[in-house]
Protein backbone atom coordinates (compact mmCIF):
# COMPACT_ATOMS: atom_id res chain seq x y z
CA UNK A 1 0.00 0.00 0.00
CA UNK A 2 1.55 3.45 -1.33
CA UNK A 3 2.12 5.91 1.97
CA UNK A 4 0.40 8.31 -0.50
CA UNK A 5 -3.69 9.10 0.56
CA UNK A 6 -4.59 12.00 -1.09
CA UNK A 7 -2.83 12.95 -5.36
CA UNK A 8 -3.44 16.20 -6.67
CA UNK A 9 -2.09 16.90 -9.83
CA UNK A 10 -2.57 19.61 -12.60
CA UNK A 11 -5.10 20.82 -10.20
CA UNK A 12 -6.26 24.56 -12.33
CA UNK A 13 -9.27 26.44 -11.70
CA UNK A 14 -10.62 29.34 -13.76
CA UNK A 15 -13.85 31.82 -12.96
CA UNK A 16 -14.53 33.14 -16.29
CA UNK A 17 -11.48 35.26 -17.18
CA UNK A 18 -9.52 34.59 -13.54
CA UNK A 19 -7.33 31.37 -13.16
CA UNK A 20 -7.86 31.45 -9.07
CA UNK A 21 -5.78 27.92 -9.23
CA UNK A 22 -2.82 27.26 -11.80
CA UNK A 23 -1.25 24.07 -11.94
CA UNK A 24 -1.32 23.05 -8.29
CA UNK A 25 0.04 19.75 -7.61
CA UNK A 26 0.87 18.49 -3.65
CA UNK A 27 0.62 14.97 -2.49
CA UNK A 28 -1.02 14.12 1.47
CA UNK A 29 0.41 11.14 3.29
CA UNK A 30 -1.51 8.44 5.42
CA UNK A 31 -1.50 10.27 9.47
CA UNK A 32 0.30 13.73 7.44
CA UNK A 33 -0.58 16.91 8.77
CA UNK A 34 -0.32 18.85 5.25
CA UNK A 35 -0.96 22.98 5.37
CA UNK A 36 -1.65 25.31 2.68
CA UNK A 37 -0.73 28.96 3.11
CA UNK A 38 -0.86 32.06 1.31
CA UNK A 39 -1.55 35.37 1.34
CA UNK A 40 -5.48 36.33 0.40
CA UNK A 41 -6.42 35.33 -2.40
CA UNK A 42 -4.43 32.74 -3.02
CA UNK A 43 -6.34 30.39 -4.13
CA UNK A 44 -6.53 27.84 -0.99
CA UNK A 45 -10.12 27.99 -0.94
CA UNK A 46 -10.97 27.08 -4.46
CA UNK A 47 -8.05 24.02 -3.87
CA UNK A 48 -10.43 22.96 -1.17
CA UNK A 49 -13.17 23.05 -2.78
CA UNK A 50 -11.96 20.98 -5.97
CA UNK A 51 -10.39 18.45 -3.32
CA UNK A 52 -14.18 18.25 -1.37
CA UNK A 53 -16.29 18.19 -4.38
CA UNK A 54 -17.73 21.34 -4.19
CA UNK A 55 -16.11 22.55 -7.68
CA UNK A 56 -15.58 21.04 -10.91
CA UNK A 57 -11.44 21.79 -11.58
CA UNK A 58 -11.27 23.19 -15.02
CA UNK A 59 -8.37 20.47 -15.41
CA UNK A 60 -6.28 18.22 -13.35
CA UNK A 61 -6.36 15.13 -11.17
CA UNK A 62 -7.62 14.22 -7.53
CA UNK A 63 -7.12 10.93 -6.54
CA UNK A 64 -8.11 9.03 -3.35
CA UNK A 65 -5.72 5.92 -2.55
CA UNK A 66 -5.56 6.26 -6.22
CA UNK A 67 -8.81 6.16 -7.34
CA UNK A 68 -10.21 9.19 -8.89
CA UNK A 69 -12.28 11.58 -7.12
CA UNK A 70 -12.33 14.76 -9.29
CA UNK A 71 -15.77 15.60 -10.74
CA UNK A 72 -17.69 13.81 -7.92
CA UNK A 73 -20.04 15.58 -5.74
CA UNK A 74 -18.88 16.15 -1.83
CA UNK A 75 -21.26 13.31 -0.69
CA UNK A 76 -19.38 11.03 -3.25
CA UNK A 77 -16.45 12.57 -2.16
CA UNK A 78 -17.23 12.19 1.78
CA UNK A 79 -18.26 8.15 1.18
CA UNK A 80 -14.45 8.17 0.12
CA UNK A 81 -13.50 8.86 3.49
CA UNK A 82 -12.89 12.72 2.95
CA UNK A 83 -14.62 15.00 4.84
CA UNK A 84 -13.89 18.86 5.54
CA UNK A 85 -15.49 21.54 7.90
CA UNK A 86 -15.91 25.06 6.62
CA UNK A 87 -14.35 28.65 7.66
CA UNK A 88 -17.78 29.38 8.87
CA UNK A 89 -19.07 26.53 11.19
CA UNK A 90 -21.67 24.70 9.67
CA UNK A 91 -23.97 23.23 11.94
CA UNK A 92 -27.43 22.28 12.14
CA UNK A 93 -28.07 25.09 14.51
CA UNK A 94 -31.67 23.74 15.51
CA UNK A 95 -30.70 20.67 16.62
CA UNK A 96 -29.00 19.42 19.46
CA UNK A 97 -25.42 18.68 19.76
CA UNK A 98 -26.29 15.15 20.04
CA UNK A 99 -29.05 14.91 17.53
CA UNK A 100 -26.41 16.97 14.95
CA UNK A 101 -23.78 13.83 15.65
CA UNK A 102 -27.11 11.18 15.37
CA UNK A 103 -27.84 12.80 11.72
CA UNK A 104 -24.05 12.78 10.50
CA UNK A 105 -24.34 8.60 11.21
CA UNK A 106 -27.57 8.36 9.02
CA UNK A 107 -25.52 6.72 6.11
CA UNK A 108 -24.30 4.41 8.33
CA UNK A 109 -27.07 3.44 10.24
CA UNK A 110 -29.89 1.33 8.67
CA UNK A 111 -31.55 3.25 6.97
CA UNK A 112 -33.68 1.19 5.10
CA UNK A 113 -37.78 2.08 4.69
CA UNK A 114 -38.73 -1.34 6.27
CA UNK A 115 -36.36 -2.18 8.87
CA UNK A 116 -37.14 1.65 10.46
CA UNK A 117 -40.25 1.54 10.43
CA UNK A 118 -41.29 -1.54 12.38
CA UNK A 119 -37.80 -0.76 14.25
CA UNK A 120 -36.67 -4.07 13.64
CA UNK A 121 -33.93 -5.76 16.24
CA UNK A 122 -30.50 -4.68 13.73
CA UNK A 123 -32.15 -1.08 13.43
CA UNK A 124 -32.23 -0.56 16.67
CA UNK A 125 -28.56 -1.96 17.38
CA UNK A 126 -27.37 0.40 15.11
CA UNK A 127 -29.15 3.39 16.92
CA UNK A 128 -27.74 2.24 19.63
CA UNK A 129 -24.42 2.35 18.35
CA UNK A 130 -24.99 5.51 16.81
CA UNK A 131 -26.00 6.80 20.37
CA UNK A 132 -23.01 5.20 21.98
CA UNK A 133 -20.46 6.73 19.22
CA UNK A 134 -22.10 9.89 19.69
CA UNK A 135 -21.55 10.11 23.39
CA UNK A 136 -18.01 8.56 22.68
CA UNK A 137 -16.91 11.81 20.89
CA UNK A 138 -19.17 14.44 23.15
CA UNK A 139 -16.99 12.63 26.05
CA UNK A 140 -13.32 13.04 23.43
CA UNK A 141 -14.28 16.92 22.30
CA UNK A 142 -15.40 17.71 26.01
CA UNK A 143 -18.61 18.86 25.25
CA UNK A 144 -21.00 15.47 26.46
CA UNK A 145 -22.24 18.63 29.46
CA UNK A 146 -24.17 20.07 26.51
CA UNK A 147 -25.68 17.44 24.52
CA UNK A 148 -29.13 18.60 24.58
CA UNK A 149 -28.84 21.91 23.77
CA UNK A 150 -29.46 23.73 20.60
CA UNK A 151 -26.01 23.51 18.69
CA UNK A 152 -26.45 27.31 17.76
CA UNK A 153 -26.38 28.43 21.31
CA UNK A 154 -23.18 27.25 21.80
CA UNK A 155 -19.99 29.16 22.77
CA UNK A 156 -17.90 29.28 19.38
CA UNK A 157 -15.58 27.46 20.28
CA UNK A 158 -17.60 24.68 21.31
CA UNK A 159 -19.25 24.85 18.32
CA UNK A 160 -16.28 24.50 16.25
CA UNK A 161 -15.30 20.77 18.03
CA UNK A 162 -18.44 19.97 17.53
CA UNK A 163 -18.00 19.98 13.74
CA UNK A 164 -14.70 18.45 14.08
CA UNK A 165 -16.57 15.74 15.91
CA UNK A 166 -19.57 15.72 12.90
CA UNK A 167 -16.33 14.95 10.82
CA UNK A 168 -14.37 12.66 12.60
CA UNK A 169 -17.37 10.42 13.91
CA UNK A 170 -17.85 9.08 9.95
CA UNK A 171 -14.56 7.75 10.73
CA UNK A 172 -12.93 9.57 7.53
CA UNK A 173 -9.26 8.94 5.95
CA UNK A 174 -8.67 12.56 4.86
CA UNK A 175 -10.14 15.42 7.21
CA UNK A 176 -10.15 18.66 5.92
CA UNK A 177 -9.94 21.77 7.82
CA UNK A 178 -11.08 25.02 6.80
CA UNK A 179 -9.43 27.78 8.62
CA UNK A 180 -9.90 25.96 12.27
CA UNK A 181 -8.25 28.58 14.14
CA UNK A 182 -10.61 31.40 12.80
CA UNK A 183 -12.61 33.28 15.89
CA UNK A 184 -10.88 31.19 18.83
CA UNK A 185 -9.22 33.12 21.52
CA UNK A 186 -5.45 31.72 22.66
CA UNK A 187 -6.28 29.08 24.71
CA UNK A 188 -8.46 27.31 22.29
CA UNK A 189 -6.13 27.93 19.83
CA UNK A 190 -3.30 26.02 22.26
CA UNK A 191 -6.41 22.78 22.34
CA UNK A 192 -6.64 22.85 18.71
CA UNK A 193 -3.45 22.15 18.23
CA UNK A 194 -2.99 19.42 20.53
CA UNK A 195 -7.05 18.04 18.81
CA UNK A 196 -5.58 17.73 15.87
CA UNK A 197 -2.59 16.03 17.27
CA UNK A 198 -4.49 13.76 19.02
CA UNK A 199 -6.71 12.80 16.10
CA UNK A 200 -3.97 11.74 13.87
CA UNK A 201 -2.20 9.74 16.45
CA UNK A 202 -5.27 8.08 17.96
CA UNK A 203 -7.18 7.94 14.46
CA UNK A 204 -4.58 7.37 11.90
CA UNK A 205 -6.60 10.55 10.54
CA UNK A 206 -4.55 12.97 7.98
CA UNK A 207 -5.06 16.11 8.24
CA UNK A 208 -5.43 19.18 5.22
CA UNK A 209 -5.39 22.42 6.53
CA UNK A 210 -5.95 25.98 5.64
CA UNK A 211 -4.89 28.17 8.31
CA UNK A 212 -3.90 32.27 8.53
CA UNK A 213 -2.61 31.86 11.85
CA UNK A 214 1.40 31.12 11.75
CA UNK A 215 1.81 29.69 15.44
CA UNK A 216 -0.94 27.05 14.53
CA UNK A 217 0.46 25.78 11.30
CA UNK A 218 4.28 25.83 12.40
CA UNK A 219 3.25 23.72 15.00
CA UNK A 220 0.85 21.23 13.89
CA UNK A 221 2.12 20.93 10.39
CA UNK A 222 4.25 18.12 8.94
CA UNK A 223 4.33 19.78 5.46
CA UNK A 224 3.65 23.31 3.93
CA UNK A 225 2.44 24.35 0.41
CA UNK A 226 2.44 28.12 0.19
CA UNK A 227 0.73 29.25 -2.52
CA UNK A 228 0.70 33.09 -4.03
CA UNK A 229 -1.59 34.21 -6.86
CA UNK A 230 -3.30 30.47 -7.99
CA UNK A 231 0.37 28.95 -8.01
CA UNK A 232 2.61 27.25 -5.86
CA UNK A 233 5.73 29.13 -4.83
CA UNK A 234 7.52 25.79 -2.86
CA UNK A 235 6.83 23.20 -0.75
CA UNK A 236 8.14 21.95 2.65
CA UNK A 237 9.25 21.58 5.87
CA UNK A 238 7.53 24.02 8.46
CA UNK A 239 11.29 25.14 9.38
CA UNK A 240 12.35 25.74 5.83
CA UNK A 241 9.17 27.36 4.86
CA UNK A 242 9.57 30.09 7.86
CA UNK A 243 12.53 31.14 6.08
CA UNK A 244 11.99 30.77 2.64
CA UNK A 245 12.57 34.52 1.16
CA UNK A 246 10.07 33.52 -1.69
CA UNK A 247 7.38 32.88 1.45
CA UNK A 248 8.40 35.80 3.16
CA UNK A 249 7.99 38.26 0.28
CA UNK A 250 4.66 36.70 -0.70
CA UNK A 251 3.80 37.66 2.76
CA UNK A 252 4.94 41.06 2.88
CA UNK A 253 4.07 42.03 -0.89
CA UNK A 254 0.87 41.74 0.73
CA UNK A 255 1.01 44.47 3.11
N1 LIG B 1 -16.88 31.31 -6.91
C1 LIG B 1 -16.00 32.20 -7.37
N2 LIG B 1 -16.28 32.95 -8.46
C2 LIG B 1 -15.38 33.85 -8.92
N3 LIG B 1 -14.17 34.07 -8.39
C3 LIG B 1 -13.85 33.36 -7.30
C4 LIG B 1 -14.73 32.38 -6.73
N4 LIG B 1 -14.13 31.84 -5.64
C5 LIG B 1 -12.93 32.43 -5.55
N5 LIG B 1 -12.76 33.33 -6.53
C6 LIG B 1 -11.55 34.15 -6.77
O1 LIG B 1 -10.46 33.25 -6.86
C7 LIG B 1 -9.31 33.80 -6.24
C8 LIG B 1 -8.83 32.85 -5.14
O2 LIG B 1 -9.77 32.89 -4.07
P1 LIG B 1 -9.71 31.90 -2.81
O3 LIG B 1 -10.92 32.20 -1.99
O4 LIG B 1 -9.52 30.51 -3.27
O5 LIG B 1 -8.40 32.43 -2.08
P2 LIG B 1 -7.91 32.10 -0.61
O6 LIG B 1 -6.46 31.84 -0.71
O7 LIG B 1 -8.75 31.04 0.00
O8 LIG B 1 -8.17 33.49 0.13
P3 LIG B 1 -8.54 33.77 1.67
O9 LIG B 1 -7.30 33.51 2.45
O10 LIG B 1 -8.86 35.24 1.63
O11 LIG B 1 -9.70 32.91 2.03
C9 LIG B 1 -9.72 35.17 -5.72
O12 LIG B 1 -9.33 36.12 -6.67
C10 LIG B 1 -11.22 35.08 -5.62
O13 LIG B 1 -11.81 36.35 -5.79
Amino acid sequence: MSDVLLEVSGLTMRFGGLLAVDQVAFEVKRDEVFAIIGPNGAGKTTVFNCVGGFYKPSAGDITMDGKKINGLPSHKVAQQGLVRTFQNVRLFKNLTVLENLMVAQHTHIESRLLPGLFKTPSFRKSEREALQNAADWLDFMGIRQFANREAGNLAYGHQRRLEIARCMITKPRLLMLDEPAAGLNPQEKRDLQQLIDQLRREFGVAVLLIEHDMSLVMGVSDRILVMEHGKPITTGLPADVRVDPRVIKAYLGEE
